[in-house]
């Protein structure tokens, strides 16, 4: 969708912004350039809607050189959101919104439904937030605007420089979410500039690690994590890579303890036999259906009560496939030894600390070893 090939840039005082970038974009895919300042990661994309023209090579937007388009109709077709908003300061926020398909001739009753209809998607609602002014929002706020006007045309390409960079921490995590819940829905070709590995590793399907000048690697979060390209791509990742690896590796059924299982609706007494012969502590309760219920301790069963009558009610559960980081979270607010899994509605088991690391180390060795996850067989205890 977008291609660079052979790209450079430099400037009349001699300087190199840019040299030799390749790399596409996939239709819907997200890439996310992160670097050190003066890399060159705002000249890459500001020469994907020509704010800046290169000095060498070709860029492609659905197979059109963009040199060979009129600026003007080019931007048009590519949503275009920065750090500085830029709203026009003395125009509602609603008219700041249709700004573009009022450029492009849209009927002014079209363009403005289309704008409410975005501001909806990026979480304002357009009754309170259409007729306020620019400087009656928060920073936040101002962003997301931002994003529902560059989306407002619906342009199939979306290029963001530092589009979150100016609110603070907690804000940013809100619109990052935020953004991933929209990209999912409209699947945009995105190329978003950060310096900020956490935010690249987060949004990105892939990521394009600048050295000065030049990418140096180019792959998915959980490759440049796992297996960094070169020492400067492993100085920028930086220490806590481990860490980072827990947001972008998938619970998988391999990583699941099976607890021991008590039903709703069994006798007590034959639950705490069962756990006694197994030497266990507790069991997970499921209902009828295998779905969670909650879990019981072997001192809390009674000798004629029904199972349900005694356990707690559990709501420390992720789904299989989510992150682990999700799972590390649920266990730290809970204050949890483990955290049950669910496929769907029905239990599939349980994720400890223990799963945990092995699951992380399982996704380091896999990258080390340059194999697909799905791929790495496991000696098992059949084969020993
Ligand atoms: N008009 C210009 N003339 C000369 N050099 C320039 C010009 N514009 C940018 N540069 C240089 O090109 C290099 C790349 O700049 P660019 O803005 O792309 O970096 P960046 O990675 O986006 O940095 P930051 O994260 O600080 O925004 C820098 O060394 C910068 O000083």
């Amino acid at each position: 969708m977008i291609r660079f090939e052979q790209v450079g840039k430099r400037y009349p005082d001699g300087t190199t912004a840019v040299d030799g970038l390749s790399f596409e974009v996939s239709e819907g895919e997200l890439v996310t350039l992160v670097g050190p300042s003066g890399c060159g990661k705002t000249t890459t994309v500001m020469m994907v809607n020509r704010l800046i023209e290169p000095t060498s090579g070709r860029i492609l937007v659905g197979g059109e050189d963009v040199a060979t388009v009129d600026p003007v109709r080019l931007r048009r077709r590519i949503g275009y959101v920065i750090q500085q908003v830029g709203l026009f300061p003395h125009r509602t926020v609603l008219d700041n919104t249709a700004t573009v398909p009022s450029l492009v001739g849209w009927k002014r009753a079209r363009a403005r439904a289309r704008a409410a209809e975005l501001l909806d998607l990026v979480g304002l609602d357009p009754r309170t937030y259409g007729p306020r002014y620019p400087h009656q929002l928060s920073g936040g706020q101002r962003q997301r605007v931002g994003v529902a006007r560059a989306l407002a045309a619906d342009p199939p390409v979306l290029l963001m420089d530092e589009p979150f960079g100016a609110v603070d921490p907690v804000v940013r995590e809100q619109l990052q979410d935020e953004f991933l819940r929209m990209q999912a829905a409209v699947r945009k070709t995105v190329l978003m500039v950060t310096h900020d590995i956490e935010e690249a590793v987060r949004l990105g399907d892939r990521i394009a690690v600048y050295g000065q000048g030049r990418i140096e690697q180019f792959d998915t979060p959980a490759a440049v994590l796992g297996t960094p390209a070169s020492p400067h791509v492993a100085g920028f990742v930086g220490a806590d890579r481990g860490l980072k690896r827990l947001s972008v590796t998938p619970i998988e059924p391999g990583d699941l303890e099976q607890p021991p299982i008590a039903r709703l609706d069994e006798p007590s007494g034959r639950a705490a036999g069962r756990l006694r012969a197994d030497g266990a502590r507790w069991a997970v309760v499921l209902d009828a259906d295998g779905g969670l219920h909650g879990w019981v301790g072997i001192d809390m069963l009674g000798a004629s009560a029904r199972v349900g009558d005694l356990a707690r009610r559990m709501d420390a559960w992720v789904p299989l496939g989510a992150p682990l980081k999700q799972a590390f979270g649920v266990m730290l607010q809970h204050d949890a030894g483990w955290v049950a899994v669910l496929e769907g509605a029905r239990f599939v088991g349980v994720l400890t600390p223990a799963g945990l690391h092995e699951a992380l180390r399982r996704s380091v060795d896999a990258d080390a070893l340059g194999v697909a996850r799905g791929q790495v067989a496991f000696d098992s205890v059949a084969d020993a």
